[in-house]
């Protein structure tokens, strides 16, 4: 079909509006200047959105930028770097197409050609003002005689021109609505990467938040192969709102909830989602994995991740991220604290002062200095918790399953019950693999020494709560605090447990990783995971998925091909690749014992066959064409 494109220039083509920026180059020096700029910008969307005469905004513009000539290169080197960014990953369309783009704008020719001259856009296909000098340079109006200087001017400008084909208007704002009001142009797409303008929104064929979407409505050559705004992220169980601006910013649709979803709800709310980002409550089981028919990748916004059913996810193609140091300091300084708050018995004093009783007494009171620290499972947040506990003066022991480096002066116990012998406080960072569920009980409490302390910050059922309860009322335990529950609620309210109302408890809501730095860091670290899967194709740090760190290809195409791991399947995509005559630039490959992931870069145009036939490969799990 013959099709022309008409584009709108300010706040389309580029991120801003010229006049605005032209104005903060002029009026640097005014002590006024945030008033005045702050003026213009309100003059200038009433004129966008048609609520005063275009003309007449323009002019109390102009008037008021107080311009020279000699100001417009510098704006002109401004604009360059404010071209919307689905505008320079997609200069390609602008190149091939060059003959079917025309812009019509009520900007100036002056700054608008120099800049879509480097889009292959002539200045012959160039419809705006132009600006009017006086003999000193300053810029003192504008031709009045332009229709582009007048109300509605773009619709008797579209209608001068007399184009074939069908007109599609591409543009942020009422005024390239109105074209298509008119009846001259056929299509209206309101541009949203830059500004989102309810006027023209609401009157749109299509709400188009980049070129890329635009380019895959109208099936033209673009940089993704799929927009990144239909991609869908659903977010849970309240992460932290940088993580919603970390994906929002990078063009993906993202819904945010608070809490975690029941099985059922969350079957029927994965339906259409492409990538979930959960904490530890919500259960990721085969059945929503079996229902998640879009679903490229899990992130875990915290360091578990036994809530999610990785192998199944693997052999369906998902692949799932962690964020495993993000909390590691903020649970090991929840667990020094908490050595301090035990041994010195705060919680009881503090509770009899808020019922008023004063009890100032050294008894059950002691120094954390000299005691003996046992640490159970020495990894990220044992040996972290190792180093700072010697630094006050503790003697660290510790057990692991694994060899393990001693940090410091610590010292490894060859078994569990050994560190239990000989510590004063034990604190339990195991790992959440189901085989240590109870791990300690009856038995391990009473190797503990009488009126030692445990900690557990880390997996509820990696304790027997009654067997925890037992040994604190009989004495034998002097106290404990315990973060994580064998059943913990899906959100904020009521809570119960056995071990409510016993003396010398810490009893806190799985708080270990809930501080403001950790949840800063991990709205960055799982986002960056997820948005270099979905950008590259990487699965560095992966955790249930084959390993491959990429390199972002520039004019290239790159396959994505999970299949199952059976013999003959590479021999297999090459031979289609080959008959297809597709010639291969890179091709990274990594295997586990069930599934391969396969990249391939090619370097020309490829028969959309090549995809259906690559789709069409036994035991093909998944497939995406990346750009
Ligand atoms: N309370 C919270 O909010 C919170 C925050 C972060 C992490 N965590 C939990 O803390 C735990 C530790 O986290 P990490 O980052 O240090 O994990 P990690 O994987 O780095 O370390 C776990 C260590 O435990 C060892 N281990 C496993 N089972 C063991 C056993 N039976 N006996 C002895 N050693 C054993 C492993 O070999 C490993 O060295 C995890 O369970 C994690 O989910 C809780
Ligand atoms: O913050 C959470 O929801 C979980 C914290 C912690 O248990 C983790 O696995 O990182």
């Amino acid at each position: 079909m013959d099709r022309k494109y008409i584009f709108d220039f300010d706040s389309t083509l580029t991120r801003v509006e010229a006049l605005d920026v032209l104005a903060e180059i002029t009026l640097k020096n005014r002590p006024d200047r945030e008033e005045v700029i702050r003026k213009i910008q309100e003059i200038t969307n009433l004129g966008i959105d048609g609520d005063i005469s275009f003309t007449e905004s323009l002019e109390q513009r102009i008037k008021m930028l107080n311009a020279h000539r000699d100001d417009l290169p510098e704006l002109i080197r401004q604009l360059r770097d404010k071209i919307s960014k689905s505008i320079t990953s997609n200069k390609e369309f602008f190149e091939k197409h060059a003959d079917q783009i025309y812009v019509i704008s009520a900007g100036f020719k002056e700054f608008i050609i120099p800049i879509v001259s480097e889009y292959n856009i002539p200045e012959e296909r160039v419809y705006a003002n132009t600006f009017e000098f006086d003999q000193e340079g300053n810029i003192i109006g504008f031709d009045a005689s332009n229709l582009l200087a007048q109300h509605n001017g773009k619709i008797e400008c579209l209608r001068s021109l007399d184009l074939e084909g069908q007109l599609q208007v591409i543009g942020d704002g009422y005024s390239d609505y109105v074209m298509r009001e008119a009846g001259i142009a056929h299509k209206f797409f309101a541009y949203t990467e830059n500004v989102h303008r309810d006027k023209a929104a609401r009157h749109a064929d299509h709400i188009t938040p980049n070129l890329d979407e635009f380019l895959f409505i109208n099936d033209l050559p673009r940089n993704l192969s799929y927009p990144k705004n239909r991609i869908k992220i659903l977010l849970l169980e309240n992460v932290h709102p940088a993580a919603f601006e970390n994906l929002s910013e990078d063009g993906f649709t993202v819904e945010l909830i608070s809490h975690s979803l029941p099985e059922a709800e969350l079957i029927e709310k994965i339906k259409g989602v492409h990538v979930l980002g959960i904490r530890s409550k919500t259960q990721v089981t085969p059945k929503v994995l079996d229902a998640a028919k879009k679903l490229m990748v899990v992130g875990a916004f915290c360091i578990g991740t036994t809530q999610i059913d990785l192998d199944y996810a693997r052999k369906k193609g998902v692949v799932v991220f962690n964020a495993p140091y993000s909390n590691t300091r903020s649970v090991v300084e929840l667990a020094l604290g908490e050595i301090i708050m035990l041994m010195r018995s705060v919680f009881p004093r503090s509770s009899e002062i808020h019922r008023g009783i004063w009890n100032k007494t050294a008894a059950n009171s002691r120094e954390i200095r000299g005691k003996n620290l046992g640490i159970v499972g020495y990894g990220n947040i044992g040996k972290q918790l190792s180093v700072l506990a010697e630094a006050m003066g503790m003697r660290v022991y510790y057990y692991d399953i694994d060899d393990k480096l001693a940090l410091g002066n610590a010292t490894r116990c060859g078994s569990l019950e050994d560190l239990l012998n000989v510590s004063d406080v034990v604190s339990l960072h195991v790992d959440d693999n189901p085989h240590n569920r109870n791990l300690i009980g009856e038995r391990e409490l009473h190797q503990m020494r009488k009126g030692s302390y445990l900690i557990n910050l880390s997996r509820g059922f990696v304790v027997d709560i009654p067997a925890l309860k037992a040994a604190l009322e009989s004495g034998w335990l002097a106290g404990a605090a315990v973060d994580v529950y064998p059943e913990e609620p899906r959100s904020n309210g009521k809570f119960e447990t056995g071990l409510q109302g016993l003396e010398n408890l810490i009893l806190t809501p799985h708080i270990g990783g809930s501080t403001e730095e950790a949840q800063r860091d991990i709205a960055d670290f799982v986002p960056n995971k997820i948005m270099d899967y979905i950008n590259s194709g990487s699965t560095v740090d992966a955790v249930n998925f084959p390993n491959i760190r990429l390199p972002k290809q520039q004019n290239a195409h790159r396959f994505l091909h999970i299949h199952e791991n059976t013999p003959g399947i590479m021999a297999h995509i090459n031979e289609i690749l080959a008959a297809y005559d597709m010639n291969i630039t890179g091709q990274y490959l990594s295997t586990d014992s069930d599934v391969g992931y396969v990249i391939t870069d090619l370097d020309k145009e490829y028969n959309k066959e090549v995809v259906k036939a690559l789709k069409a490969v036994e035991h093909t799990i998944k497939f995406r064409v990346l750009y």
